[in-house]
């Protein structure tokens, strides 16, 4: 759980607070904290390489946890410099200066750190208020420029701690230990190019006061990826309602059993979406595929995708899905519309809306519903889930634009009551409904949970609609809106990550993407 709740400075603050007034020490917390981050650097960072170590210190807490990182670097056999650019310091900083001053380790020009092989910013942490200025902001841009390793404790320095928003200007860190518990900015798409590698440190904070302090409605959480994927062993024990990858079959089940997913997906225009959504429905597993295309598709696909049964729809004059033809709606247990539909389709929307199964509605799907009006949403009483990127998510919700992607993403889910998945690099995902992972059952509420680790490989046509046919074929199995939403977010981007490693990001088009979900989860789950 401490893994993954994500936390706003005041937050954290009454989290410490209960700490303390329970009786751990303010210094002992900080020599524990700051004994963590020493030793972590070491690994990162070995003394071979990285011998002469610059320190940046500012006036509250974090740049006491420099202090005694400065201190602990410098009994290890660092060469330790520290700049200080602050006359003023909390009592608890300024004692852990005045001793690491009386060690003789060298107080610093800022300009004597420029041929150290690592800085260490402890300039602010979460108790950053205001706009970084003057003599400071210079400061940060002058190390910035330097292109030396920058290891940020809990943020980098400028970085506000619940929007992610610069404060001005902001240290570009290449690795940020986050403390204790995940921080909120840290998530915002914004503060990529600033946290380099991110990692939590576990300082023992008990769980009992996070959840005191959090109440049991938190709104704001991290998927751990690692729970997502189920070990072979524990297949037979698993819940088939959960988001646990790969899903469990009963021994006797048959294909009517494992779901009946329906597409209506491609335009002449947008053949190939229409494959790779398909192709992702496939992976998923799912017991019956039927894919409705417009006529002209129908060979092309069902040379691709022997296994599904595929309509031809009747078109209009430029290859969009002209109407559906007399389909029986109930005998689906899920429908993923909208990819390559082309904007023509709205007549199609406007009938899968009153589809009495959940439904996936993604690209074109959603433009058409942004037309239609969101209000016609409310006429689904089976789950529903919506999958824009920020344009059409803009589109949707012109008037949660000014929003910070995770506000946005949680307002509009409830505003709509459907599962709201915003794609991006940090795609942010919210719900109400029972969340379950391994080791994780949520009670069911409103929740946003944000996916940490993806790949700019991602980046190109096509990803998103393999995405769309996943999270189809895993809500006919059974996954609710918002599991399924987490299982194929994180099954999506892993897989492009795992790719990426073996092709390069130039290498992860969306076919291989999609042809390779597969492969990724047997390795996973073994
Ligand atoms: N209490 C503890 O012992 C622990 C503290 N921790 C550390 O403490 C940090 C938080 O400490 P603080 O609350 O002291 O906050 P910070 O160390 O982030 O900085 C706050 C100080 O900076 C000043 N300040 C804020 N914005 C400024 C601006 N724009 N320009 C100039 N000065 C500005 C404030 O007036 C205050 O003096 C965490 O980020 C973390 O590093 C953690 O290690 C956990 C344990
Ligand atoms: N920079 C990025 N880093 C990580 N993932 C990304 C990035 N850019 C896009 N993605 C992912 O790639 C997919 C793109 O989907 P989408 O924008 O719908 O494209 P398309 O409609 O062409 O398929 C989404 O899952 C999104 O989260
Ligand atoms: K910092």
């Amino acid at each position: 759980m401490l893994n993954q709740v994500i936390v706003t400075a005041d937050r954290m603050r009454a989290i410490e607070s209960l700490m303390f007034a329970a009786g751990m020490p303010v210094a002992a917390l900080m020599e524990k904290v700051a004994g963590l981050i020493a030793r972590r650097l070491a690994e990162i960072y070995p003394i071979a390489t990285y011998r002469r170590v610059g320190i940046l210190v500012g006036s509250g807490h974090n740049g006491g946890d420099a202090l005694v990182v400065a201190r602990e670097l410098w009994h290890r056999g660092r060469e330790v410099r520290v700049y200080s650019p602050l006359a003023k310091h909390k009592p608890l900083t300024r004692v852990h200066r005045c001793y690491a001053q009386s060690l003789g380790i060298p107080f610093v020009d800022l300009e004597e750190l420029k041929t150290c092989d690592l800085i260490v910013d402890g300039l602010f942490g979460f108790g950053l208020e205001r706009n970084i200025q003057g003599e400071l902001a210079g400061i940060i841009d002058k190390v910035n420029t330097w292109g030396i390793p920058i290891l940020s404790i809990d943020l980098p320095s400028g970085i506000h701690t619940d929007t992610g928003a610069v404060m001005g200007v902001a240290i570009r860190a290449t690795h940020t230990l986050c403390l204790g518990l995940w921080k909120r900015g840290l998530f915002a798409e914004s503060t990529l190019s600033y946290v380099g590698q991110v990692e939590r440190l576990d300082f023992d904070i008990p769980e009992f006061m996070v959840r005191q302090v959090l109440g049991d409605a938190h709104a704001e959480w991290r998927i751990d990826p690692k729970q997502i994927f189920r070990h072979s062993s524990q297949s037979s024990r698993g819940n088939p309602a959960s988001s646990c990858l790969p899903i469990p079959r009963a021994i006797t089940t048959h294909k009517y059993q494992v779901g009946h997913l329906l597409l209506i997906v491609g335009s002449q225009t947008y053949g190939g979406a229409a494959l790779l959504a398909s192709l992702g429905a496939k992976a998923s597993g799912v017991g019956m595929l039927t894919i409705a295309v417009p006529n002209s598709l129908r060979l092309m696909v069902l040379a691709q995708v022997p296994d599904a049964l595929i309509i031809g729809c009747p078109e209009t004059d430029r290859g969009a899905i002209a109407q559906l033809p007399e389909l029986d709606l109930h005998k689906y247990q899920a429908i993923a519309c909208g990819c390559g539909l082309s904007l023509e389709a709205k007549a199609i929307v406007e009938r899968v809306i009153k589809a009495p199964c959940p439904l996936v509605l993604d690209a074109d799907g959603l433009t058409l519903l942004a037309s239609l009006g969101i209000d016609r949403l409310k006429a689904r009483s089976q789950a529903t889930i919506l999958t824009p990127h920020w344009g059409e998510f803009s589109r949707l919700f012109p008037e949660l634009k000014l929003e910070d992607r995770l506000t946005a993403v949680q307002r509009a889910a409830s505003q709509t009551g459907a599962t709201i998945l915003l794609k991006g690099a940090r795609t942010a995902i919210s719900f109400c409904d029972r969340l379950a992972t391994s080791s994780l059952e949520m009670p069911e509420y409103q929740q946003t949970w944000v996916n940490p680790e993806s790949t700019p490989a991602l980046a190109r046509g096509g990803s998103g609609d393999v995405l769309a046919g996943v999270i189809g074929g895993l809500l006919a199995q059974g996954m609710t809106g918002g599991n399924a939403a987490i299982a194929a977010t994180v099954w999506h981007s892993q897989t492009a990550i795992w790719l990426a490693k073996q092709r390069t990001e130039m290498g992860v088009d969306p076919l291989i993407l999609a042809q390779n979900l597969l492969s990724f989860l047997a390795h996973k789950t073994v």
